[in-house]
């Protein structure tokens, strides 16, 4: 084989490098660092869309990857490479096959079309079958059949009414009004002669706005359940913002309250159903759903590589790791596979049914049928989403059939109006055998009912009524069905908020449920905090309604598990679990370490992490609340920097008091609540605060855990397992992580492989010795930044610490049917 061009290996194209890319200083101009930084950096230059292709001679022609990227030396040389025909590269277009994930050279026109293409069906999907609105809306005097009324597609999200009527104005267009809702895509102008609709149609159809989007004028056409319904009667409260317009209310054959709906033309021709929508993989075999869910983050990972190594500062080595992916196909290390889960149908412990108008107008209790932002409010049953449980279902249609009769609205999303909004059905398992696991329903012992509510501006007396005649609805559903339904406990959560994603923190009632028919209201100060029950590895977790418990209890015991074994557990590790909710991970891996130190903001978890510790009879925990980057630091200084001798330390916690506390919190009451606020644990204990540490301290000598378990005593081993919700780590977490030299290793397990990435870009990529100051100062286009990108820019101002390394990888699949999945990586340094 001939030998490859030079500036194949040595000198990349510029198309292959980062812009962004500093030239190279030298700090220590001796000749061996030179030699050495020459090295790397001819190392760190070598072509960077394919990784996966070894440096090595020219792979034989069967090779999978032969001929997958485009020659850059042909392309910038106009048609000339030393290598000829059996250069690996493709020269040109004709010459480039598919990779084996089915993706093209991402800088080939061919990639480049299908990317504009995909964006344009975006574009389009959102135009027509994406706009799916089943609320009504209140805009002045016009029906939308009368084509005075046009619905503008694409607008930018945050623009409000006012945002739309100024840039109507700017364009010097006559209108009668305008609606537009923050947070979606479409608004609703409507005119006062068809003159002023082809105008407007003639001058903004295809017009760019905002960020390069297409504006797309729409007929607002009625939806087929309101034709031949005329609209009856205003809403009964106005809009958030003021305005009170009335152009698209209409009744439908179903309900006495009457929603409308604003529907694009053509929006009918192409729904999804809610088997599509919420479980898009459905289609598919599970054994090939796996394989899709292996592929899809194999090539997230491979940003992690990419990106660690665009962010390694010049003039220092790229880390063998980065060095090593090329052979592993550009990974930053292995993904070792994909571990099934347990159940596949009706696993979800937890599903949250909204309340809406379906397609057809009828209330209805189920899924959205897409994103709101995009104009979709439609919801339809969850009978046809595998992943739904028989019994939720069952809830979801009593539910649903209450509604029919019920005296209240149902919420308006558009309006942000009415008093039903959501229904949360929790469910808890008692321990099972494996034939119970083929049967899952058998095993469902415990059922929480939350019906999320708005009750500002209607009447307490009513509320009590409408909710205790929707208690005895539920439990008479509950009786009729053979066997009976389990019906632990029904909550009101009260929210006014404008999605139904409330905070912890939202007012909760407890309805009393008596399977002989008498319901009541009580009030939370009243009765106990109803909870319901689940195992998992064979300890008993109790969760209160707010707490986060994995939604697939079988499969979350398997993710524990294999986080535990790599985890490198052992007696003397002392084991922080940030972002331990009820403290499933620590609770389950407590009798393998010295000592678990669990972190989480939400107080009701913490609190059920206490109660669980205790009920399981586990000492060796402590639970901490509090937001990880408020407390990490001082947690990790409190275990990790005191002096090594046992008495020195027990001297220093009896001297403060107030700022130490070294509590096993298993022992405490299950209602006391530990805050970290400025950097010092104040106790919450029935309400009263201050520093309670002496009594819990007698506490724990009374229970004997004080001598065994201090923050003082010193553990070889310290580990740390992370599991943050979607968005990732705070970056203050993941610098308390990465310059924390005595944590050693890390376990992140991911619902969000993008975030994952993102935080192991930080965590992984070498910094200088120096750090660079004020990368971040006076940049504000980090808004437009990818999560990857913004990390690389962080990664440049981590103070100097020895990076980790990715050491493995691993996906365990909870959310079977969908493409979301749970991913473990070893972190270790
Ligand atoms: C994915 S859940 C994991 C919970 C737990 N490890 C489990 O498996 O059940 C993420 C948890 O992080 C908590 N959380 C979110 N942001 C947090 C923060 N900034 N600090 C501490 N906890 C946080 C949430 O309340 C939630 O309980």
């Amino acid at each position: 084989m001939p030998e490859s061009p030079p500036t194949k290996t040595l000198n990349p194209p510029m198309d292959h490098q980062d812009s962004s890319d500093p030239p190279v200083p030298s700090e220590d101009p001796s000749p061996s660092s030179l030699v050495d930084t020459n090295l790397a950096e001819k190392r760190k230059r070598e072509p960077e869309p394919d990784p996966e292709i070894s440096s090595d001679p020219a792979p034989p022609p069967q090779h999978p990857l032969w001929k997958t990227s485009l020659c850059s030396y042909f392309r910038r040389t106009g048609g000339s490479c030393s290598h000829g025909e059996s250069c690996r590269y493709a020269h040109g277009e004709a010459e480039l096959r598919p990779r084996p994930d089915h993706t093209w050279d991402p800088t080939s026109e061919r990639a480049k079309k299908m990317a504009r293409t995909e964006e344009k069906e975006k574009v389009e999907e959102a135009e027509d079958g994406g706009i799916m609105m089943t609320d009504a809306l209140d805009v002045e005097g016009e029906e939308p059949s009368s084509g005075l009324s046009k619905c503008f597609v694409n607008l930018p999200m945050k623009w409000s009414s006012d945002n739309l009527r100024n840039f109507l104005s700017e364009q010097g267009l006559l209108f009668k009004s305008a609606k537009k809702k923050k947070g979606m895509i479409v608004g609703f102008v409507n005119f006062e002669n068809a003159e002023q609709v082809k105008i407007a149609v003639k001058e903004l159809d295809g017009k760019s706005v905002g960020n390069n989007r297409t504006l797309k004028v729409a007929d607002v056409i009625p939806r087929p359940f309101e034709k031949n319904n005329k609209p009856t009667h205003k809403s009964e409260n106005p809009s958030l913002d003021g305005d009170h317009m009335n152009m698209t209310e209409a009744t439908n054959n179903d309900e006495a309250d009457g929603d409308g709906s604003l529907v694009p033309s053509g929006s009918v021709v192409k729904c999804k159903s809610v088997r599509d929508v919420v479980t898009p993989l459905a289609h598919m075999t599970y054994s090939d759903q796996l394989d899709h869910k292996k592929n899809s983050l194999a090539q997230t990972l491979k940003r992690l590589t990419r990106n660690a190594r665009k962010a390694c500062p010049n003039g220092v080595s790229l880390p063998e790791w980065i060095l090593n992916s090329r052979e592993i196909g550009g990974l930053p290390c292995k993904l070792e596979g994909i571990i099934e889960s347990p159940l596949v149908n009706g696993y979800r412990n937890k599903c949250e049914f909204s309340v809406g108008c379906s397609l057809q107008g009828k209330h209805t209790v189920g899924f959205l049928l897409g994103n709101f932002r995009e104009g979709v409010t439609a919801v339809q049953e969850p009978l046809d989403c595998p992943n739904v449980s028989r019994i939720a279902c069952r809830y979801a249609t009593v539910f649903q059939e209450f509604l029919l009769h019920s005296l209240f609205p149902v919420w308006n999303r558009l309006n942000n109006t009415g008093f039903w909004r959501q229904l949360t059905v929790r469910e808890g398992r008692r321990p099972c055998t494996m034939t119970e696991v083929e049967k899952p329903e058998t095993s469902i012992a415990e059922v929480m009912l939350i019906v999320q509510v708005c009750t500002k501006d209607f009447d307490d007396g009513q509320i009590k009524d409408e909710i205790e005649r929707l208690a005895r609805e539920f439990s008479v559903g509950s009786t009729v069905e053979s066997p009976p339904l389990p019906l632990t406990a029904l909550v009101i959560q009260d929210h006014t908020g404008i999605s139904n994603a409330a905070p912890p923190d939202a007012p909760l009632r407890y309805v009393f449920i008596n399977k002989g028919g008498d319901c009541g209201l009580e009030l939370a100060n009243d009765v106990a905090e109803p909870r319901i029950h689940d195992y998992i590895s064979n300890l008993r977790f109790s969760i209160s309604p707010s707490a986060f418990f994995q939604v697939n209890t079988l499969a979350a015991e398997k993710l524990y598990s294999l986080s535990g074994d790599w985890a490198g557990l052992g007696p003397d590790t002392l084991l922080f679990d940030v972002c331990c909710g009820t403290g499933t991970i620590g609770l389950t891996l407590a009798h393998r370490v010295g000592m678990v130190v669990g972190i989480e903001m939400n107080a009701s978890a913490v609190s059920d992490a206490q109660r669980n510790a205790e009920i399981n009879g586990i000492k060796n925990c402590r639970f901490v609340c509090g937001k990880a980057e408020d407390v990490i630091g001082s947690l990790m200084k409190e275990y990790l920097s005191l002096p090594h001798k046992q008495d020195e330390s027990s001297e220093m916690s009896e001297n403060k008091e107030s700022e130490v506390v070294s509590v096993d919190r298993s022992i405490s009451s299950a209602d006391s609540v530990t805050r970290i606020e400025d950097n010092l644990i104040v106790e919450h204990e029935n309400g009263s605060s201050a520093g309670k540490c002496s009594k819990d301290e007698a506490q724990l000598q009374k229970h004997g855990t004080l001598e065994s378990i201090t923050p003082v005593q010193q553990f070889k081993n310290v580990v740390a397992i992370v599991d943050p919700p979607r968005v990732g780590l705070h970056p203050t977490v993941i610098k308390v992580l990465r310059t924390q030299s005595r944590l050693r290793r890390l376990v992140y397990i991911s619902c969000n492989p993008e975030s994952l990435v993102a935080n192991a870009i930080e965590l992984c990529t070498p910094s200088l010795d120096k750090t660079e100051k004020g990368t971040n100062k006076n940049n504000r286009g980090w808004k437009n930044m990818s999560s990857a990108g913004l990390a690389r820019h962080r990664a440049k101002s981590m103070p100097n610490s020895e990076p980790f390394k990715p050491v493995k990888a691993m996906a365990v699949d909870l959310f079977p049917h969908t493409p979301h999945c749970e991913l473990v990586m070893l972190l270790e340094r």
